[in-house]
Order: structure tokens, then sequence, then C-alpha cells
């Protein structure tokens, strides 16, 4: 994976803009920090383990944090201005051993500090053990958690010549060696093989603060990684497009869409921070004969105000009306023809066939059709904008099923019967993997239609022509969807027929990031819920979590705003603690 840090202001929504909300920030960071090791690897003992509930940080760290809040000062900030992180430790810390800083692999030490620690360390063990430090350097590994450790040594991993003393014998022998007053780290700890170190917090902290006080909301980021060539950076940077939300017009935001949303907000800026050239589309669900029954709905009982106030509400409410309208028609139809009645006239004029004939003149380009149609995707979109920005999150591009091409999947369709990757099955078009892919994976893969019988497109034709127009117009590096494990099958055929198409080079750019899904979100009974929705819901918990506390609550400024940010961050927070 990359090696960087993940920055904390991905998780704070807003920048500092007064000095003691910078300070706050700090402590919130340095807090968040530990979250996010092995990257960030956090120093004194005294703040290992946060205590959430006295929210207290060891004297220490608050009055480095204040002494450099206290300096900061936009014109003292320019000062650093091309100071690396190891030229700050440098300034900070005396007796460092930086030889060969830049011979090792993936080693960064202008931007990351650690991995001036690591050379530092692996320079100090040569001299202890005669081992080369290149061998040193990547055996040098992050712990697993804490009490651990910030750095381990397995002494088997530095290939100890055959017949000599044993690892554990070896190790003490290397620890009671380690200089007594090393700038950077404790003596290190024995158990076993193993060689444990500790860093010394004040020296990190102290070039650590200026690091970040530098760097700003940089911090943290690795631009050489997205490189196309590292030594030549004239050849710019790699092009990632991160597909991510993608909730569907007028029905409901559920889970699902919402941790496609953090998790792809958090890729965008993830690959950002590694230098690469980011572009994040929401591929909206805006298109299918579902948003022609949305526009009788709205001929039949819609309002123009309603809309304009609430476009994703009033939708929804149409919808859910429109479907149970049409479903109790259905019933009725049914019954009469259980009943005998001749039903071709009910049939041919139901909702059902109305939405279909809609949506015949919206794929005709039908003028009218497609302007009720637009307003609809065009105030979705505001809204949607608006929430997102509540999540620090944006898009680039909002692209749509509606967005693709009838004429390209046209041409697809061709190409697919030419190449005898789809076959005609009673009027429809289909892929049928089993004759194509062998073995398990061909069944798998199951019988897919890219065409009704009714000369409909669906879904998956959309995918494949889409991800085909994004490479011409991109001409990306890699794409990343992000979307619910529900679509497994669904992507794996995508990517297959990309591959039979004759573009496994793209196939291969391109990677599905799944994600199951969380339940235990509180769904009012009988209400659904949108983004909005979750978002004041947990706003609520936090406000009603703050007055436990009067004393403090009445400390705080705007309890609401607070509350807001809180409950946003905590919905971000606990979706990222655990692994994916
Ligand atoms: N390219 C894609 N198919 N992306 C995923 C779209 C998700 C879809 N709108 C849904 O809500 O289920």
């Amino acid at each position: 994976m990359l090696s960087l840090p993940v920055r904390p202001s991905a998780l704070l929504p807003s920048l500092p803009r007064s000095k003691s909300l910078l300070h706050r920030h700090l402590l919130a960071g340095t807090r968040a920090l530990h979250s996010f090791r092995p990257h960030f690897q956090t120093v004194n003992p005294s703040i290992r383990k946060p205590n959430p509930s006295t929210e207290k940080l060891s004297p220490s760290i608050l009055s480095l944090t204040t002494v450099a809040c206290n300096r900061y000062k936009p014109s003292q900030s320019r000062q650093y201005a091309h100071t690396t992180a190891m030229e700050h430790l440098q300034q900070q810390v005396e007796g460092l051993n930086l030889n060969a800083v830049a011979g090792f692999p993936n080693c960064y030490p202008d931007v990351n500090l650690l991995d001036v620690y690591r050379v530092h360390l692996s320079n100090v063990l040569t001299e202890i053990t005669g081992v080369d430090k290149n061998i040193i350097y990547p055996a040098l590994s992050w712990t697993q958690s804490l009490d651990k450790g910030d750095l381990v040594l397995a002494a088997p991993a530095l290939r100890l010549p055959k017949g000599g003393p044993k690892p554990d014998q070896i190790v003490q022998e290397w620890a009671a060696k380690f200089p007594e007053n090393d700038p950077l780290f404790e003596k290190p700890q024995v158990n076993s093989y193993f060689m444990s170190f500790f860093f010394k917090g004040v020296p990190l902290v102290k070039s650590l603060l200026p690091t970040i006080l530098q760097k700003g909301a940089k911090f943290g980021t690795n631009p050489s990684l997205g490189l196309k060539d590292p030594r030549d950076p004239s050849k710019g940077q790699k092009k990632i497009i991160v597909e991510f939300s993608s909730p569907n017009i007028a029905k409901p935001f559920h889970a699902g869409h919402l941790r496609s949303t953090i998790i792809g907000g958090f890729l965008g800026n993830l690959y950002e921070g590694a230098g690469w050239d980011v572009t994040r589309i929401n591929y909206l669900g805006d298109w299918g004969k579902q948003y022609g029954l949305l526009a009788l709905a709205f001929e039949k009982f819609g309002d123009e105000k309603a809309l304009e106030q609430d476009p994703i509400n009033h939708l929804f409410q149409l919808y859910v009306r429109i479907n149970t309208e049409m479903t109790e028609e259905k019933e009725q139809i049914a019954k009469r023809k259980e009943a005998g009645e001749d039903v071709t006239a009910a049939e041919a004029n139901s909702l059902d066939e109305q939405a279909r004939r809609y949506f015949r003149k919206m794929t005709d380009r039908d003028e009218k059709a497609l302007a009720l149609w637009k307003k609809f995707r065009d105030l979705s979109i505001v809204r949607y904008k608006q929430t997102y920005a509540r999540l620090n999150i944006h898009f680039d591009e909002y692209s749509g099923e509606s967005q693709v091409s009838e004429a390209d999947m046209g041409d697809i369709g061709k190409q697919l019967e030419e190449k005898k990757i789809s076959k005609v099955d009673n009027g429809a078009q289909l892929i049928d993997f089993s004759e194509l892919v062998p073995g398990k994976e061909g069944k798998r893969l199951e019988k897919p239609l890219v065409r009704k019988s009714d000369g409909t497109a669906l879904y998956l034709t959309r995918d494949i022509s889409e991800l085909l127009a994004r490479h011409a117009k991109y001409n990306f590096d890699k794409m990343i969807y992000v979307v619910a494990s529900a679509q497994d099958l669904h992507l794996k055929q995508l990517f297959k027929i990309i591959e039979l198409l004759g573009h496994k080079d793209i196939a291969d750019k391109c990677q599905h990031i799944n994600f199951g899904l969380v339940l235990g979100m509180s769904t009012r009974k009988g209400t659904v819920k949108f983004l909005d929705d979750i978002l004041r819901d947990v706003a609520d918990k936090m406000h009603e979590t703050m007055r436990k506390n009067e004393d403090k609550y009445n400390q705080v400024e705007n309890p609401e705003a607070v509350a807001d940010v809180l409950g946003i961050s905590s919905v971000m927070v606990q979706d990222m603690t655990g692994k994916r």
C-alpha cells in the first residue's frame, strides 16, 4: 500500500481559523494519530492510550502545542518554506546518524519524518550488529500495537550467518550495546528474538509540529508517489478516477450510498495525497423506465414549489405514491383477467405502459419529456451538492446512467455480436459466460442480458459504454468503483466483458472496492432516511450527549454547530475505524 499518512484534516470538516481552534485541532489531531498507525507513530507514552472521558493530554505535549501555536504567524511560516521534514529534525536534534538517506527503497525523508527515524536507526544498528544497513532498513517494521513499541526488528530477518549465536541471545547483546543517549530512541526492549524500539517523545513532537505548521493541509502528503516516472517529473502525474456515492434520483440514499460516499471520499484524498491526479465521479442512477413513471407522477400530482424547495423528498414522495397506484392497478387488472374480462385496453393504458412510453420518448430525445426529467436531475444535484459539502466531499463530474450515449451502446452491441461474445435468445441479446470463460468462473459469471427483446439497454450495457467512454476521455491509469458487495457479480461481469471486447489493458486498470453494509442506523418506522435525515439524527444524538455534562455544555459557544460537526465526524470515524 501507499506509505503515507492520512491527513487528520480529512476528518475535520473545517480548517482552523483562529489560534485557539488550531490549538484544539492539534490536540484532536494528536489523538487522531493513534488511529492512523503505522503511518503516524505517536510517541509519548502518556498519550499512547488517549482517554476520551478526561480528554487530557500530557502537559509536555500541551505546552509544546501552545508554543507552536503562539509562534505560528503567517510571516513566520514562510521562513520554513523549503524546510523538509528531515531538516526540521536536524534543526531540533543533534547527533543524528543520517548517512545514505537516499539509498533505501520506499524512503521519503523529505516528507515523512518517520522515514528519517528508520534511516537513523538503521545506521545505528549497522554499527552495533555489523549487518548491512540495506538489510536492516526494510526489516524494521511497524508494530501491531503500541505496547510493542513503535518499530520492531526480528533478528532472523537479518539473515545472520549460520553457526553464530542464537537470535534470542544476540538481540540481548545488541540491546546492551545500544547507545544510552540516542537522540531519537529509548533503549530497545527485548522479547525472544524481537527488539522493540520506542521513540523519544520530545524530539518527535518538536520537529513534527513545525512540519505540520509549515505544510498546513499538505502535511502528510507525498506528491512523488503519483509521478508517472519518478526520475522524470516532466512526464506528469498518474491519473485516477474514483467513482463513488452514485445514488439514484427519487430513491432513498441508503446506508450503502453513505458508505460508498465515505470510503470514496477517503480514497480520493488518499490518492491526492499520494500525488495522483484525481477525478471524482458521481454516477447517478437517473435513467430507466422508473423515470418515465416519475414524470407521470409529477404530471398527475406534482407541485412546482415543493419540487424547488425540497426536490429529493418531493420526488421520493411522488415515486412512492405512483408505485403504490401502479401496484394496485396491476392487482386489479390481474383480478379482472382471472374473471375472464377483456383487459387489453386497460393494459394498453396502464401506468406501467404509460411509463414505458414516456421513457421511450426520453430515449428518442423528445424535448418536452427530457426537459422535465432534466429539471428533476438538476434540482436533485443542487441538493446533493449541499449535503456532500457538509461532509467535505465534492465531485468533479456528475455523470449518470442518462449520460451514456445510445449510439455508443448500439455500437458496442454490434461488436459483442460480431466477436461472438453475445447471442440472441428469444429476441434478447445476452452473454452466456459459461460458453466463453472456462471452468467454474464461466458459470459463476452467469448469463446477463445486454439488450431486452423490446430493444432497451440495461444497467450493465450502460456501464460497459460508460467505462470505455471514460477511458477515451481521461486515459486513466486506474479507475476505482466504490460500490456495495451486492454488486460484486455485476462488476465482475462488466470487467470481463471489457476484457473479452479486446481491452484487457483497460480492464486491468479497473478495481471494484466493495463493502458490506453495516446495519444499526435507526430507521424510524415507516419513514425512509435520506442522507440529510441521517446527519440530522447523529447531530441530535451528539447534542443529547453534550447536554449530559452541563458545565462543559455551557462553555460551548454554538452547541448546535458543534453537535453537527461532531455528529458528521463520528459517522465518518466510525466507518473508518473498522477494516473494510
Ligand atoms: N458504475 C456503477 N454501476 N456504479 C454503481 C452505481 C450504483 C447504483 N446507482 C445503485 O445505487 O445501486
